[in-house]
């Protein structure tokens, strides 16, 4: 029998674009009565009915949907995938970056809770873990890490900003300095100095760049732009949604180019003379920044 699969916020960004790609995939999915969609008997129903519940739920009412989920007993309790931040570094949960190490794919796909990554937190982790975990980036290096996102990351109520009057061309935001992602990137990457993270967002409706400038002169050793390319490489060869590409100086980095895709992309744009470098990486934040990733993990959970 194909397995069950319950979406709550299934109306949502994020929902909307996993119920899209389940369509070609083994799997039963539970849809709720829109008119019912925040009613408890309604969800509990359904989620005692699915195998795996899905949550793409502000933060909030994910730790609600979860403690519903955690109250039923039996074999009629749930696993759980949640694409919000708020489990994304409890010990309880595992984190679904099947990439992060070769044991995270076997970890995501025995779990019973999956914690999915945060769109910026996927590209600046994709980038520092393996060059922290080469020791090529000391733990306690201070990063800065800046990042452009479509509007589409703010959910429907940034969309419907955007799109009814326009919006501003380009804006800077998490200027306290406490973006939600930051543990997230801190924890996953393996740092122990807290980045300072300059997220911004601009007209465009998908796709994403976070970018980490690098001073290649104070790391030790001095390692060369060619070096993190081939670390990089080592680390995602065989990959199939993360590619490895060379940066090229002439290049223009466009958020857009993803848009769609589950595809993530990483450079390298170095000056070995002077020894600086800038580490870039490409996503459609609504691709293997959510919706994408997700699909990876529910295939690895339900064995598809
Ligand atoms: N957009 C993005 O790029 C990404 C988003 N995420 C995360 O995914 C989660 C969902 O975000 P996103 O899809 O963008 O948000 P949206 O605002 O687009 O969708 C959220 C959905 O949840 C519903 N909802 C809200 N509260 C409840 C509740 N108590 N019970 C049932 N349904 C509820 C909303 O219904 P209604 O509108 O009627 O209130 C809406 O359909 C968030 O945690 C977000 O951080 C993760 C990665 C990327
Ligand atoms: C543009 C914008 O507002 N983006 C959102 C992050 C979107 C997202 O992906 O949030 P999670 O992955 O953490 O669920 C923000 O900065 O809060």
């Amino acid at each position: 029998m194909a397995p069950t699969i319950f979406i709550d916020g299934e109306a949502g960004t994020t929902g909307l674009g996993i119920r899209e790609r389940l369509r070609d995939l083994p799997v039963t999915v539970l849809s709720i009565d829109p008119d019912r969609r925040k009613d408890r008997e309604a969800r509990l129903a359904l989620m005692r009915a699915a195998d795996l519940v899905v949550l793409c739920l502000p933060d909030a009412a994910s730790v609600e949907a979860s403690a519903m989920a955690a109250s039923i007993e039996g074999a009629e309790q749930p696993r759980l995938l949640d694409a919000s931040s708020a489990h994304r570094v409890s010990p309880d949960w595992v984190y679904g970056f099947p990439e992060l190490a070769a044991a995270q794919p076997a970890l995501i796909a025995e779990a019973a809770r999956v914690s999915n990554p945060g769109c910026y937190a996927t590209g600046a982790i994709a980038l520092l873990a393996p060059l922290v975990a080469s020791g090529i980036i000391p733990p306690a290096t201070p990063l800065t890490i800046n990042a452009i996102s479509g509007y589409s990351g703010g959910g429907k109520s940034m969309i419907a900003d955007h799109e009814a009057d326009g919006g501003p061309a380009f804006h800077l935001y998490a200027l306290g300095l406490e973006h939600k992602h930051i543990p997230e990137i801190v924890a996953r990457s393996g740092l122990t100095t807290r980045p300072i993270f300059v997220p911004s967002v601009g007209h465009f409706a998908q796709g994403m760049i976070v970018s980490i400038p690098l001073h290649l002169a104070a790391l030790p050793g001095r390692p060369t732009p060619q070096l993190l390319h081939e670390t990089l490489a080592a680390h995602y060869a065989g990959s199939a949604h993360v590619s490895v590409l060379p940066g090229r100086p002439e290049e223009r980095l466009t958020g857009e180019e993803l848009a769609g895709s589950d595809r993530l992309e990483l450079r390298v744009h170095g000056n070995a003379r002077l020894g600086q470098a800038v580490l870039t990486a490409r996503l459609d934040n609504l691709g293997k920044g959510a919706s994408g990733a997700a699909i990876q993990n529910i295939r690895l959970m339900l064995s598809l």
